[in-house]
């Protein structure tokens, strides 16, 4: 993200993070962590102990109780640091964006056009519906929608690109963000947005983190964890009156301390994953937030680790979207003369880029044919995705452009016949991917504008890349099969779907998503929110529409139309980390289960000793060790639960088992070196 601040970590990050993590020892904040509260309440009961003891109250011991209390709060420090360490990102990219959030002084019009009466008013004022003038170098004040005007922009402050793009009225790139600055001419803008709920605002909110909601998955997997803390919390309950009983009944050892049962609790319950599972998420947003991606969902990141469809808009997705006329084309029986003049005619009210191109071309050749335009009244007929034409009405004339099968329906509709000659021009202009744009007047076809586009460039290995992860591409367009089969080939996406309205996006959303595939959807125009708003995944390009925007879930302020395969590896990575440390942390108890079983019963069950595999010093040191790796296991994994595990290429089943050995059997392995070398530690100090 451009200027924002990138860097894994640094040390503004670390210090906010450790003074947070004493911020949210708070009671409240403790208690939206099942597992972690556990861990808290321990934390007090020990120290409530450790007091009593140093005063003699209690018989305990008294070093031991305090070594104990300490290392549990340090547990619940740790958990609060990995989360607050996680959020300082964010916030640290949060700052930075804010600094591109400047209140301006706005001109505000009275009417819109460019000569109208105006005032001065600040940009924090505005409200949606205003409309406002937005001159050479100075900052757009508000999100909007351009109404009139053509200029380029300067988004750098956003996407951190710094070459200006072009913001017009009509079409697909009519969206403007506040914040942002016009760089040549002038727009007039009608705000969106009101101050508070502006596109910058919401992107601060969401890399700060203060949106993120818990995924389903997390909550399933939270849950898990609670369940695992509550069998662990009766066992570890009965424990106690089982050992006074048993004591009783064999006449030997002593009954099992309160501390000693605190801990043994801390450690079987899964502390680890439980202190590490919302900073795996918050990093997972942060990750894509790096890759220029904002997220408003959770959900749809992790969705991204497990698609396998891609629908792709043409048009400004795969495309720059800036179709320009190129070429006027008359029928043989029409001149050249009369075609540039209806050309004109059927576009001189169309604010999309298309017409507007096509009056600049127009105009163009006029001042070669000196043709002048002069009619009374024109009546516009606006471009819709629907109909996918447009045109104008003179009298009882009617004049069409648009896609050459809708205005054959309409020519035959009023008894004209759809010549021949057309096709093939049609045709020609479609196979090299070039979009054909075909003019009647009434019943009468007059010829062919042909609008060229160009493709993003490398998109074709990316989209092979693609393929490589089991991810199918479609591209859907509203343009004719020919013109999409060209572009689809040249894009190498491995299916298209043409003639495609709106609905038709949306049906084939559904119709995978019935099958059981995930779908991703990448688009940037109205006519693809309704797509978006229906797939798993809905990346929006930044370059796109408001309501484009607005109904995907995700924002990719480069507006590349490979960006996926980043999302999707973040998602899987996210997916692969959580599995790895929910894997390790349980592994790890059945380390921590033979450090401290043995050590506590052996005095009442001399026969545990076969148990003792790990031949600890004695009991209080075993138990603290346990409770120190307990601990610090948790920091150590800090950096893999922010950074994600590696993310490898490889068929899911494999991808399992070879996380199973290394996480598994590490979390097995691991705890039984570091408690035996933190009870050695631990009986030096003792001996010094
Ligand atoms: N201004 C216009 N006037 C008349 N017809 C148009 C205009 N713009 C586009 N068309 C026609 O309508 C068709 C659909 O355009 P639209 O922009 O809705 O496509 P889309 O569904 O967004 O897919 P894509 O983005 O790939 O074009 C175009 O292929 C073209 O033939
Ligand atoms: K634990
Ligand atoms: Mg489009």
């Amino acid at each position: 993200m451009g200027d924002l601040n990138k860097t894994f970590i640094n040390k503004d990050i670390l210090k906010g993070a450790t003074k947070d993590s004493i911020k949210k020892l708070d009671f409240k904040n403790q208690l939206k962590n099942p597992v972690m509260f556990i861990v808290y309440v321990g934390s007090i009961i020990t120290s409530i102990i450790s007091v009593l003891s140093i005063f003699n109250i209690t018989n305990d011991n008294t070093p031991f109780t305090i070594t104990i209390s300490i290392f549990l709060w340090s547990t619940v420090l740790f958990a609060n640091f990995a989360e607050a360490i996680a959020e300082g990102r964010g916030k640290a990219q949060a700052s930075s964006l804010r600094a591109a959030k400047k209140d301006v002084l706005a001109k505000k019009l009275k009417e819109c056009n460019i000569d109208s009466e105006f005032e001065m008013i600040p940009s924090n004022l505005l409200k949606k519906g205003d409309i406002v003038l937005v001159e050479a170098n100075n900052q757009i004040p508000a999100d909007g929608d351009v109404i009139e005007g053509v200029a380029s922009v300067d988004e750098s402050a956003i996407t951190g690109e710094s070459a200006p793009v072009i913001r017009e009225s009509g079409g697909d790139r009519c969206a403007v963000t506040g914040g942002t600055t016009v760089v040549s001419d002038y727009l007039i803008v009608k705000v969106t947005s009101n101050a508070g709920e502006s596109f910058l605002d919401k992107m601060i909110a969401m890399v700060e983190g203060a949106q993120r909601k818990k995924t389903p998955n997390e909550i399933a997997l939270q849950t898990l964890l609670i369940a695992l803390t509550a069998i662990f919390l009766v066992v570890t309950i009965t424990l106690y009156p089982f050992s006074r009983f048993a004591v009783n009944q064999n006449g030997v050892g002593s009954v099992v301390s309160i501390t000693s049962l605190v801990a043994l609790l801390v450690c079987l319950a899964p502390t680890t994953i439980g202190a590490l599972l919302s900073s795996i998420g918050i990093a997972g947003m942060s990750r894509l937030n790096n890759k220029n991606v904002l997220a408003t969902s959770g959900r749809a990141i992790e969705a991204a680790g497990d698609v396998d469809i891609l629908l792709l808009d043409k048009t400004g997705t795969i495309t720059y979207g800036n179709r320009q006329a190129s070429e006027f084309i008359p029928l043989k029986n029409v001149d050249m003369e009369e075609f540039v003049y209806y050309t004109e005619l059927s576009s001189t009210l169309d604010e999309t880029p298309e017409g507007r191109s096509i009056v600049i071309l127009a105009k163009k050749k006029k001042a070669i044919n000196g043709n002048y335009l002069d009619v009374k009244n024109p009546e516009f007929v606006p471009f819709s995705a629907k109909t996918r034409m447009s045109g104008t009405n003179i009298g009882q004339d009617k004049i069409r452009k648009g896609a050459a099968s809708a205005i054959k329906e309409f020519v035959e509709n009023m008894g004209g016949n759809y010549p021949k000659e057309c096709d093939e021009i049609v045709e020609s202009i479609s196979k090299k991917g070039g979009t054909p744009l075909v003019v009647c007047k009434n019943e009468k076809v007059l010829g062919v504008i042909y609008l060229k586009d160009i493709l993003k460039k490398g998109v074709s290995e990316k989209f092979n890349d693609l393929r490589k992860m089991g991810i199918k591409t479609i591209m859907i367009t509203g343009d004719n099969p020919l013109t999409a089969a060209a572009i689809a080939a040249e894009a190498g996406v491995d299916d298209f779907l043409a003639e495609a309205t709106p609905k038709a996006k949306l049906d084939l959303i559904h119709e995978y998503q019935r099958k059981g595939h995930l779908v991703a959807m990448t688009g940037d125009g109205s006519n693809d929110a309704p797509a978006l708003a229906q797939a798993d995944v809905a990346v929006a390009m930044n370059t796109g529409t408001q309501a484009a925007k607005e109904a995907g879930n995700m924002v990719d302020l480069d507006s590349s139309p490979t960006k996926l395969i980043e999302i999707v590896k973040i998602g899987k990575q996210l997916l692969m980390t959580r599995g790895a440390l929910t894997t390790f942390s349980i592994a790890n108890d059945i380390a921590k289960y033979f450090a401290i079983i043995p050590p506590l019963f052996i005095g009442i069950y001399p026969q545990l000793d076969k148990l003792n595999i790990m031949n600890l010093s004695s009991p209080e040191s075993a138990i603290m060790s346990a409770v120190i790796y307990n601990a610090l296991v948790i920091i150590a994994l800090v950096p893999l639960a922010l950074k994600g595990v590696k993310y490898i290429e490889l068929p899911a089943s494999k991808l399992l088992s070879k996380n199973l050995m290394i996480y598994g059997v590490g979390g097995i392995i691991t705890p039984f070196i570091f408690i035996k070398l933190i009870d050695m530690l631990i009986s030096m100090i003792m001996f010094i």
